[in-house]
């Protein structure tokens, strides 16, 4: 879909900001451009609708020279979303959606009632519509960034840093509902970040660039995390692709073993003398609210006083959720819990670590 050709780029006479690059760009799927500062992601991806012109080698879309392509023609067949959301201050944030649509020659109405439509389908509230973007929140601003990238329907979606200026939950919040977009979409996506973690939780493919614009690995995020090709791929994964790499491995096998569980507005609890482990309270659907502890069940009086729970792990997730739910839970138990939010049971650390040394053990022999 997006193929680059021996590309180099180099910035007047320094060394090339991209240094021969050659990479095949999959169709409908999220590919993420990765590295540290400086290393040439930007450069790259502005390359693809001609923003920047390389110095050598070509870039193919759909298999067409895109130096054939008039660049304002190119651009407008591409969604871009940056980290600022770049929306024009002085317009309404239905009018910036509106943007591009209106610019290809869609008629006014047309292009607003489709800019709606986008509002809805990036989770903000229709009446965000009439705001202007000051008005609105960094996250909302990068929803309504998305969105505008969007109104034009474009195959390709190119994104710069588009979550990096917003709160760690927020962020989070974004990646999940880009995911959830792509699903519907199946755009071709671009995306350039310097978290690995993101980049591993978005990226069908990950391209790592090193200093020098040289790049250093382009694989499946799994691949990347367990056999990275080298010294400055694996320094820039960082310590902890061990555990990332769980991300990957399915929980599903992970034994699931009854709690006992007390109802909130059953507190104190009346039978403070049952097993003497650890309780679970829930709330009247059967979420989960905290522990009550073995040795202190007469004091907790009411969910003030409960213990409050580590992470949880939705049921059938991967085995780094289930592993984090048992090692940030006081008790020492990870609550599972099912599609609706209830409180499924609890898994344990010890037993999530034999099925990982099991699963590596059966690769190391297949
Ligand atoms: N317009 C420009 N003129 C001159 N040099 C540039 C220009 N744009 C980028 N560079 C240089 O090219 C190199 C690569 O920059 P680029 O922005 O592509 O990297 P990056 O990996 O996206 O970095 P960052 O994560 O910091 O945005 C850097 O050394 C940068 O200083």
């Amino acid at each position: 879909m997006v193929r680059f050709r021996s590309v180099t780029k180099t910035y007047g006479d320094a060394a090339p900001a991209v240094r021969d690059l050659n990479l095949d760009i999959g169709a409908g799927s999220i590919t993420v451009f990765v590295g540290p500062s400086g290393c040439g992601k930007t450069t790259s991806l502005r390359m693809i609708n001609r923003m920047v012109e390389p110095t050598s080698g070509t870039i193919e879309v759909d298999g067409r020279d895109i130096s054939t392509v008039k660049a304002a023609q190119l651009r407008r067949s591409m969604g871009y979303v940056m980290q600022s959301s770049g929306l024009l201050p002085h317009r309404t944030v239905l009018d910036n959606v509106a943007t591009v649509p209106r610019l290809n020659g869609t008629p006014r109405r047309e292009a607003r009632r489709r800019a709606a439509e986008l509002l809805d389908v990036v989770g903000l509230a229709s009446a965000l519509g009439e705001r202007y973007p000051a008005q609105l929140s960094g996250g909302q601003q990068q929803r309504v960034g998305v969105a505008r990238a969007l109104a034009a329907d474009p195959p390709v979606l190119l994104m710069d840093e588009p979550f990096s200026a917003v709160d760690p939950v927020v962020r989070a919040e974004l990646q999940e509902e880009l995911l959830r977009l792509q699903k519907e979409l199946a755009k071709t996506i671009v995306f350039v970040t310097h978290d690995i973690d993101e980049a591993t939780i978005l990226g069908d493919k990950v391209a790592v660039f090193a200093t020098g614009g040289r790049l250093a690995q382009y694989a499946a995020p799994e691949e990347i995390l367990r056999a990275p090709v080298d010294e400055f791929v694996a320094g820039f994964v960082g310590r902890d692709r061990g555990f990332r790499h769980l991300s990957f491995q399915d929980g599903t096998a992970v034994p699931l073993h009854p709690v006992q569980l007390i109802a909130a507005d059953r507190l104190p609890d009346p039978a403070a003398t049952v097993d003497g482990g650890w309780a679970l309270c829930v709330d009247s659907d059967g979420a989960p609210l905290g522990w009550v502890p073995a040795d202190r069940r007469a004091e907790i009086t009411g969910t003030a006083d409960l213990v409050p729970g580590g992470s949880l792990y939705p049921q059938g997730t991967s085995l780094r959720r289930a592993l984090d739910a048992a090692l940030s839970s006081p008790a020492g138990l990870g609550v599972a819990v099912d599609a609706d939010g209830r409180a499924a049971g609890v898994v344990k650390a010890g037993e999530i670590l034999a099925l990982i040394e099991a699963a590596r053990l059966q690769r190391a022999g297949s």
